[in-house]
């Protein structure tokens, strides 16, 4: 991180111990042992939180800038406030500054044996690297996939969209599939965005599991099939039957433009 980015950080929050978790094109994301209040005792970690903050960009004209940084803090934080809301497994914010683009917010997710964090995509390769074959695609791999289909089920019956979901942005807590980085995400009741949203994680876990990426994208949409089972009442049954010829047509675009080059 360069010294410009430390010391706008530290000017924003003095005496706050960060250490860097991840610096992306468009956050960093730091952990902290430092809560802004007093301790919740319903955070899933205690004594661990996640500072996400834009830092400001130097290219860019200082109020444009300052007002893209505190638009897309509103509208991650929005978003992550109506997923709270409803229920669907996502880190609760803590608190947001609009202004300094910070979210701070519950830290999600446990070490594995390796010192990794506990994202999906991290899990499936501890699997893949240390395990047998049988044990990638066991009773316990089916039900996280599963899980992760009826969560993202979820978010589209409620027409939110993520919009960037690789297995790297769902985190595992106690085996629980929660959505973190919304970065990316929008609010469409329309088919196409849901099925470009699965088309997306589709991909990547076809690049990033690839030897029994059939088996957990089948999974994954089981998961997600039987979410909109449940909220047939709701139009669910005929809103995955869209979806699904959408993510068909989504699909067939994909092999085109691969074999276009
Ligand atoms: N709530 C959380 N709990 C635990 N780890 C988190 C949490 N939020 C983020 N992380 C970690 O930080 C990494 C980066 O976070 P995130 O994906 O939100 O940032 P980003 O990709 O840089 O953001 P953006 O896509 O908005 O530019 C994640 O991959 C994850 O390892």
């Amino acid at each position: 991180m360069t010294d410009r980015l430390v010391k706008e950080i530290e000017g924003h929050l003095p005496h706050i111990p960060l250490e860097i978790v991840s610096q992306g094109a468009e956050a960093l994301v730091f952990q902290t042992s430092t809560h802004p209040y007093i301790d919740d005792p319903y955070l899933k970690n205690q004594k661990k939180y996640i500072v996400k903050f834009r830092p400001s960009k130097p290219y860019r004209h200082p109020i444009i800038d300052a007002s893209i940084n505190k638009t897309r803090t509103i509208g991650e934080a929005k978003f992550m406030t109506k997923l709270n809301k409803l229920g669907i497994n996502s880190p609760s914010i803590i608190s947001v500054d609009y202004s300094k683009a910070i979210i701070w917010m519950e830290f999600l997710g446990s070490e594995l044996t390796n010192g990794d964090i506990s994202s999906f995509k991290n899990w499936l390769w501890y699997l893949e690297r240390n395990e047998s074959e049988a044990k990638c695609v066991d009773e316990q791999v089916e039900q996280v996939c599963k899980k992760v289909g009826e969560l993202i089920g979820k978010l589209h019956m409620n027409d939110m969209i993520h919009g960037d979901l690789t297995s790297s942005n769902i985190i595992l807590q106690d085996f629980e599939p929660a959505l973190i980085d919304f970065g990316l995400s929008s609010y469409s009741g329309l088919a196409e965005d849901k099925a470009v949203d699965l088309y997306v994680l589709e991909r990547a876990i076809l690049s990033t599991h690839s030897v029994f990426s059939d088996t957990y994208n089948g999974w994954l949409l089981e998961g997600y099939g039987s979410i909109h089972k449940q909220y047939s009442k709701q139009g669910g049954t005929k809103k995955y039957a869209e979806t699904i010829k959408k993510l068909e047509d989504v699909r067939l675009r994909g092999r085109k433009r691969s074999m276009l080059g």
